[in-house]
């Protein structure tokens, strides 16, 4: 992870690695790229982060880091492919993966050979750990997310294709099908950690825009992709994030947005994510981004709770969870948030719905949905009673992971270590939010009784008066 203030050792040798970052540099001035003196790409491998970008001397809020042309942003409108096969790839994704597959094996006659010399060749995003490393995130619903199913199918469906049909072009008629489904994978996997949206609302004033978090997953599907050479060597650690990118007519341009000073690292800002999804997407994790942690729920574990905790027939369950579905209030599953997230309520008001309408006896229910009425989106002691029994069953779905994850048979494999490690801290933050959650199930009817209770001090107090009085009217 990179730290706070990191600085280059002078006493290291200018490897192949250094030699890269250079001609990154000389690349990115040759084509246009403005880059500030006050910052330079750093060599921050010993932190586990690969390159970042330092400043070099003290930098004001709202200062211009650098800016890129539009031109050498990598896009499937900028590549060089043909117009003909540009047309069959309408999908952002997949486009931007074709466009990358073709410049990349161009080697030198593309311009952006010493862009993909400074890019990643393998990752350690889940996309490709082994089963037995994939065993140590059971429990987590980021498993299910990794999706390298649905990518493979995608690109033996929608890309190779069209890469086989232009074989001579994508110079891709020596590669096999398996060879062109791992580039592909190895092109998605940049895009994911590397590539931006390029249709944000444009402004050049940092405070017109708005908190700067990234749009969510399901919206940056449809957006225009792009691979902003720079812009994309900025690493993020939560909300350290110090700098931002504007869009402007022909270039981008990152600004700090905040006072940095020389020596601290420049972030940027890859959103509000669960560690889980900063693991699926960027390959890293960091104790930062626990803020954000959530644990998934599933509709199908709720209903199994429900049925045994309410002792309710499958007819019964059935026809509560169809009436929240034509009145649209079912989700699949919901995420319980950590309380101290101030941008989500640990309990969503859609799951507080569900509870309830699953918890209410069953004539308050006809009554409500005779009314068409939904339960109030609120906690009350039975729905938090069983919202308590379905986190602990949550709780039991983690167990075996935390042996199998604390296994000693890797020492001989770093990177298999390294990604049990993370996996590892993945799972304990989804098991803190669990444990904050049940504690404030458990303090939820504690708070009703403190008027009990004081009613019950003062009934006390009252009783004792009259003792000490009827005492002293004695004495
Ligand atoms: C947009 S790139 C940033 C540049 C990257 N470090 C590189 O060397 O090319 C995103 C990748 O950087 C790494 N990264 C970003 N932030 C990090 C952090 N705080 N700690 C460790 N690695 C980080 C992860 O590998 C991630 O997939």
């Amino acid at each position: 992870m990179a730290s706070e203030d990191v600085s280059m050792t002078d006493t290291e040798e200018v490897d192949d690695f250094e030699a890269g970052s250079q001609s990154f540099v000389a690349w990115l001035q040759q084509h246009g790229t403005v880059i500030s003196a006050s910052i330079e790409i750093a060599d921050l491998r010993r932190h586990g982060a690969g390159r970042g970008v330092l400043a070099k001397e003290n930098i004001a809020e709202d200062e211009e880091l650098f800016a890129v042309p539009r031109s050498s942003i990598l896009t499937i409108s900028t590549s060089n492919l043909p117009a003909e096969v540009k047309t069959q790839l309408d999908d952002p994704w997949l486009g931007l993966i074709a466009a990358m597959v073709y410049e990349y094996q161009r080697g030198s006659e593309s311009m952006w050979k010493p862009y993909f010399a400074v890019l990643p060749a393998d990752f350690d995003t889940p996309m490709f750990w082994s089963d037995g490393e994939l065993d140590s995130l059971r429990g987590s619903a980021v498993v299910d997310k990794i999706g390298k199913l649905s990518a493979d199918t995608a690109f033996r469906e929608q890309v190779i294709p069209v890469i086989r049909q232009h074989g001579t072009i994508f110079h891709a008629d020596e590669m096999s099908d398996d060879d062109l489904t791992s580039l592909c994978h190895r092109m998605g996997s940049t895009i994911m950690a590397y590539a931006f949206d390029l249709e944000k609302p444009s402004t050049t004033d940092p405070h017109d825009q708005e908190d700067g978090w990234e749009e969510d997953e399901e919206e940056s599907e449809s957006m225009s992709k792009g691979m902003v050479p720079l812009a994309d060597m900025l690493n993020a650690d939560a909300n350290r994030n110090n700098a931002k990118l504007y869009y402007e007519e022909d270039k981008v341009v990152m600004k700090s947005i905040r006072a940095i000073k020389c020596g601290e690292e420049i972030f940027n800002d890859y959103g509000p994510l669960p560690t889980a999804d900063v693991l699926r997407r960027y390959g890293y994790v960091t104790n930062n981004y626990a803020q954000y942690d959530v644990v998934e729920v599933s509709l199908h574990l709720i209903k199994d709770v429900a049925k045994e905790h309410m002792k309710m027939s499958d007819e019964d369950l059935e026809h509560r969870v169809r009436y929240l579905d034509d009145e649209e209030v079912l989700d699949d599953s919901y995420d319980i948030s950590r309380s101290c997230n101030e941008d989500t309520k640990p309990f969503s008001d859609e799951l507080c719905i569900l509870l309830s309408a699953l918890a209410l006896p069953a004539i308050e229910f006809e009554n409500l949905q005779r009314k068409r009425k939904l339960p109030r989106p609120a906690l009350e002691p039975s729905s938090a009673e069983l919202l308590s029994a379905v986190l602990h069953k949550r709780q039991g779905l983690y167990k075996g992971i935390m042996k199998s994850s604390t296994r000693n048979d890797d020492t001989a494999n770093p990177r298999g270590t390294h990604r049990r490690n993370m996996a590892q801290q993945v799972i304990q933050g989804e098991q803190l939010v669990l444990v904050e959650a049940l504690a404030m199930l458990r303090e939820m009817p504690l708070r009703r009784i403190p008027d009990m209770r004081a009613r019950s001090r003062r009934v006390e107090f009252l009783q004792e008066r009259v003792v000490r009085r009827l005492w002293y009217n004695v004495a």
